[in-house]
């Protein structure tokens, strides 16, 4: 491979009018902490081992989740010989160390143990936490079965309180009962965290959270009364060995109930939380973190992206000119640099949410649970909108490399499929949105009579009478002024018909369902971020639904969309340098710092193990026999 930047990327970076390393340094907080960052990602691009495994797709699923295991206990091996303490250092050394791959020990880290922590009492902290945060114990999230996903209340994996012997009894009563997805549930963790309706004293109380030990800590056989295995292979995740579950009248002692919130005496006696849905808090944390997630998946497109739009040149823009940078395709330039913008309000956004989420379960750890549902609201509309507004970028940024995006070799599929999952799993994403739908439709009526509303709301009560002041300059306050009116209309719209329905004596589940469509389209709008001109002018229908732009301000929005394409252009590759990914990070021929695509390409491919053989086994075996053949029979001709 050649150490020559492409000439027309350094055209790029040299006519940007912003230093792209002082946008990194806003983006990483500090040059000190690019610095770290670069120091940390560069100790493993020298590591010998991290650096002898191929890309996960020319492995099968059994190497892939081999590769995926040695992996991230060599990265666990490597953190503790490194020394980093600070949680930055070590997602910093884990990004780049396996970038493209989810740990077989990512839910034992993201969900088992933090929700040990949160919803386990001190004395169950105390002794479960060290077990799981030195690997002792490793563990994973069992809640969904064959039957329900998102219907957690209509789970039917049991749970039966035994007083004679302190234990509860988990049992799988139907086929539909079965633990299904879990992650990690397969063949690699020996504790699961199950949720499964509590019963004592012959009453139901609903759904809880159990620590069950389902395989031995000696030598990882099964527990008795356990069947476990491996669901098969997915769209993404192909080293996460998501997996069944089955309970057949399984023991556990009393003590494995999570009872920080909810607990069940001695006697039986239940004694029940503030609120239910306190065992619902790994799944907010976990949507919170998805937002970041989909910042970063979309981001890492768009570098890819942008930076081949740069370097490919492909059919004229003028008459018998040269063959121009599709970057400067208007077209090219329409698909991108919102995404772009749009990869820029998603990073604001994940570090707003993750600063909420930190506040208000700081407040829920202290027994102020006030904020609650306002937190809950927020996490499910954002954790819907931006996976899905992300993976949708994602294909338009795969789409807008042609062909090349389509291969592995680009970098954008393995993106695009292990962020998809996002949309589904942790809330699917219509069922998120209709949580957060349920949220603003209280919130609008509670506005109608009067009541004070939390300051992300207070918009719900803005007179909808009024029209644009936008002008040609598209000030900030007129664009923030026409995202706020039209999701307060459709708010507003949606309540009204949910009311309308009610009013014609439909019972409230019915006017509820059957006003859920325009719900949705207003949720979206009441999460859209301010990547602004481009939103108005692609949903310009909602935002002209009540004359709220005249014809001359939606001329000067057309207008301004085209002109701001214009003004980001000289510095789109700018503006994607400033992510600061560095190449083994990003995965991608196309994306690369130094635009040598066509060679990154050609000495991918000539590494595929299908070119291991000049003449694969499969002439021998049939195509040979099958050309015999073929000549041996006396209509040859016909056949052709
Ligand atoms: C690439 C990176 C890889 C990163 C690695 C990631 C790997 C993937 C890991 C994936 C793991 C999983 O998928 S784990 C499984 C995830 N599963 C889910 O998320 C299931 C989704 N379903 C649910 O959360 C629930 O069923 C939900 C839809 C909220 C409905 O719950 P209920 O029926 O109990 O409640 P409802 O009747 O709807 O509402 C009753 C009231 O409770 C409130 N309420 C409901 N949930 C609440 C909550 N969490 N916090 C506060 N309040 C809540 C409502 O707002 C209502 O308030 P009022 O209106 O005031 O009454
Ligand atoms: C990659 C991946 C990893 C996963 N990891 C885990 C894990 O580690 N642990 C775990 O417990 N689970 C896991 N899951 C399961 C995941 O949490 C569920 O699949 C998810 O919660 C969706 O539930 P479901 O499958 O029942 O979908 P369903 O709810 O059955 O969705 C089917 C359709 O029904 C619609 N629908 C459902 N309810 C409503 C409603 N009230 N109103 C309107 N429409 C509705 C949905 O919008 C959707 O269109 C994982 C899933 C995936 C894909």
């Amino acid at each position: 491979m050649s150490n020559e930047v492409n000439t027309d990327l350094l055209k790029e970076r040299s006519t940007a009018t912003f230093d792209a390393e002082r946008l990194t340094e806003f983006i990483y907080k500090g040059p000190e902490k690019v610095k770290r960052k670069r120091q940390i990602q560069n100790i493993v691009l020298q590591d010998k081992f991290l650096q002898s495994f191929k890309p996960t797709e020319f492995y099968d699923r059994d190497g892939q989740y081999n590769n995926a295991v040695r992996r991230q206990i060599y990265i666990m091996d490597r953190l503790e010989e490194l020394g980093f303490r600070s949680e930055t250092d070590r997602l910093n050394f884990r990004e780049a160390a396996a970038p493209v791959e989810l740990s077989p020990f990512g839910l034992h880290s993201g969900m088992f143990v933090p929700t040990l922590e949160r919803q386990g009492t001190p004395e169950q902290s105390r002794k479960w936490v060290p077990l799981g945060k030195s690997f002792k114990m490793i563990g994973t999230y069992a809640q969904t079965e064959l039957g329900h996903g998102t219907f957690i209340r209509g789970l039917e994996t049991t749970a039966t309180f035994d007083p004679e012997t302190q234990e509860f009894i988990l049992d799988s009563p139907t086929l539909s009962s079965i633990k299904y997805w879990p992650g990690n549930v397969a063949k690699t963790v020996n504790h699961c965290l199950v949720m499964a309706q509590l019963y004592t004293q012959g009453k139901c109380h609903g759904t809880h959270l159990f620590l069950v030990q389902v395989r031995s800590m000696e030598d990882h056989t099964i527990m008795p009364g356990l069947e476990i295995g491996d669901i098969g292979p997915k769209l993404g995740f192909d080293g996460v060995d998501n997996g069944f579950m089955k309970f057949n009248k399984y023991r556990i002692p009393r003590m494995n109930m999570l009872m920080r919130y909810a607990k069940v005496l001695e006697n039986g006696d239940y004694i029940k939380p503030k609120n239910a849905k306190l065992t619902y808090g790994a799944m907010v944390m976990v949507r919170v973190w998805i937002v970041m997630d989909a910042f970063k998946a979309l981001s890492r497109a768009t570098v890819i992206a942008v930076r081949y739009s740069a370097v490919r040149r492909q059919s004229e823009l003028r008459p018998g000119g040269e063959e121009a940078q599709v970057i400067d395709y208007q077209t090219q330039q329409y698909k991108l640099f919102p995404l772009l913008a749009t990869s820029y309000a998603f990073l604001l956004a994940a570090e707003g949410m993750s600063q909420i989420y930190a506040k208000i379960s700081s407040d829920i750890e202290r027994g102020n649970l006030e904020d609650m549902p306002q937190l809950h609201a927020l996490a499910c509309g954002l954790k819907a909108f931006c996976t899905w507004v992300g993976c949708e970028g994602i294909e338009v940024c795969r789409m807008s490399c042609g062909g090349h995006g389509y291969s592995h070799a680009s970098g954008i599929p393995k993106i695009y499929a292990n962020i998809v999952g996002a949309c589904t799993y942790e809330g699917e994403n219509t069922v998120m949105m209709l949580q957060t739908a349920r949220y603003l439709s209280k919130s609008y009526f509670r506005g109608q009579r009067g009541e004070s509303l939390p300051e992300l709301i207070q918009y719900l009560t803005i007179d909808l009478n009024v029209k644009s002041t936008l002008g040609e300059d598209c000030s900030f306050e007129s664009l923030v002024a026409a995202y706020s009116h039209r999701a307060a209309r459709m708010v507003a719209t949606a309540c009204k018909l949910q009311n309308a329905n009610k009013q014609k004596g439909m019972p409230s589940h019915d006017a509820w369902n059957k006003s859920t469509v325009p719900f949705i389209a207003a949720t979206k709008a009441h999460c859209h971020l301010l990547y602004a001109v481009y939103g108005i002018v692609e949903n310009m229908g909602e935002f002209m639904q009540d004359g709220y732009f005249n014809q001359d301000q939606i001329s000067i929005l057309n207008r301004k969309v085209l002109a701001l394409l214009e003004d980001i252009r000289p510095n789109a590759v700018a503006l994607v340098d400033a992510f600061d990914y560095p190449d083994h990070l990003l995965q991608s021929c196309l994306g690369r710092y130094d635009g040598q695509v066509y060679e990154a390409l050609y000495e991918n491919s000539k590494s595929s193990p299908l070119n291991n053989t000049d003449i694969h086994s499969s002439y021998y075996n049939y195509i040979r026999p099958m050309m015999q053949k073929r000549s041996k029979s006396k209509d040859i001709s016909a056949k052709l």
